[in-house]
């Protein structure tokens, strides 16, 4: 890909980096003609191209619409940066391949859209978008959040499956899963009451106009008119209540088979992982071999591959196995837990429910499961690494054993 004219991607990083002042740690290694050379940070080359940024906390400024110039791009990982200014509209001639956008926690403002039949992960939370979301085509999203932003209009239906929390804190969002828009709710309600005055009203107030005289007799019989009017109006009334019945009905077996888990659940969080993409090499772990990392929230950029990859150093061992401190190759740096088999024997399915409990668990307090791996006996957790030591050498490097 170092062609004559340089490497095809280079133009758009180093765009991407004049942007931002030199002190800027990640991008300081972002020298040379060759950003798949290994040495650039954040950068994820596959066949020669960037197939990846991961850039979070990064302290970057300016606009992160050069890198979504990279064609090839499967991941950009940019959350709590300072980047400013409009995402551009990105489509399948644009961006083919872009699995995973995760601009979460910026200075991003202008419009979502982006029309990704491919995308899975889209985080635009906690920036300054507005507009509505009408310009979203994301079949294949999986996860999606675009809470406080300064987003107007209705919830397409299309994701409307996405839980409340996915659109909270937005300027004038409506629709499900939030309250109603005001506007449908009206045009709906008029359009019935005038559906109803429609089949009830008409023939009687035909009726009038034909006759020139009140529909009900005088002495109070109905005229025969007024009766066939009724009857129009018992008819109108049944087949509407009938099509509502059978709309209600189907909404309930879609939703319910739109929430049921499946197997394909599964497999989709495993891709989260990007297994799917990544050639699987014999010989390698165990979980490597049936890609089988699931990820959780926050743990979207982890590769089993980079796992492995990982200079890894022993933090400690407990009863249930060894934990390691491993800096991935996209200078993650991860907690890793090798459970001892002797300790978890069998229960495999038991084992992943649980981890799936665990791997929702958000909580200040509580560090955070990104990933964990169970294939063929081998069980790796995957939680975010916290950099002040042990409790044990706080306490000794305070003195608070010695005082004790
Ligand atoms: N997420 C993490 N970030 C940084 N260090 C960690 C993390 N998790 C564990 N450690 C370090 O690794 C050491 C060993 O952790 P580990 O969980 O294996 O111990 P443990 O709780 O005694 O295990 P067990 O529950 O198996 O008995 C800890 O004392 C801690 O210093």
């Amino acid at each position: 890909e170092v062609a004559n004219g340089g490497h095809r991607d280079l133009p758009f990083l180093l765009s991407f980096k004049a942007y931002n002042p030199s002190n800027v740690t990640a991008l300081e290694t972002w020298v040379g003609p060759d950003p798949c050379s290994g040495s650039w940070l954040g950068v994820r080359c596959s066949r020669g191209r960037v197939a990846g940024v991961f850039l979070d906390d990064a302290s970057l400024v300016g606009s992160v619409a050069p890198l979504l110039g990279l064609t090839q791009i499967r991941v950009l990982a940019v959350r709590r940066n300072s980047l400013s200014g409009p995402l551009p509209p990105l489509d399948n001639s644009t961006s083919p391949r872009l699995r995973h956008l995760l601009v979460s926690h910026n200075n991003l403002s202008g419009g979502l859209n982006l029309s990704l039949p491919s995308l899975v992960t889209l985080r635009a939370e906690q920036n300054g978008f507005h507009g509505g979301l009408l310009a979203l085509r994301l079949p294949m999203v999986k996860r999606f959040n675009v809470s406080s932003n300064e987003l107007v209009g209705e919830i397409p239906s299309s994701l409307s499956g996405f839980p409340s929390s996915s659109f909270g804190s937005n300027v004038d969002l409506c629709g499900k899963p939030l309250p109603r828009c005001m506007h449908a709710y009206n045009a709906v309600e008029d359009g019935a009451s005038n559906a109803t005055t429609g089949v009830a009203q008409s023939p009687t107030a035909a009726t009038n106009t034909a006759s020139g005289s009140p529909s009900s007799s005088s002495n109070g019989r109905f005229s025969q008119l007024g009766l066939t009017a009724l009857v129009a109006t018992g008819i109108g009334n049944a087949v509407l209540i009938a099509i509502s019945l059978a709309i209600s009905v189907a909404m309930f077996i879609y939703m319910r088979r739109k929430l049921r888990p499946s197997k394909d659940d599964s497999k989709s969080s495993a891709a989260l992982c990007f297994e799917e993409e990544d050639k699987i090499r014999s010989g390698e772990d165990k979980c490597q071999k049936s890609g089988a990392l699931v990820c959780f929230d926050g743990g979207e950029e982890l590769r089993l591959e980079s796992l492995f990859k990982a200079s890894a150093e022993v933090l400690g061992k407990g009863v249930s196995g060894s934990t390691y401190k491993a800096v991935l190759e996209d200078g993650i740096v991860a907690a890793v837990k090798r459970l001892s088999a002797l300790q978890f024997p069998g229960r495999s399915k038991a084992f992943d429910r649980h981890m799936r409990l665990v791997g929702r668990l958000r909580h200040r307090h509580v560090v955070s499961l990104r990933g964990y791996c169970n294939s063929n006996g081998e069980r790796l957790l995957v939680y975010d690494y916290l950099p002040n030591g042990s409790l044990q050498s706080l306490l000794q490097g305070n003195g608070m054993c010695a005082q004790k």
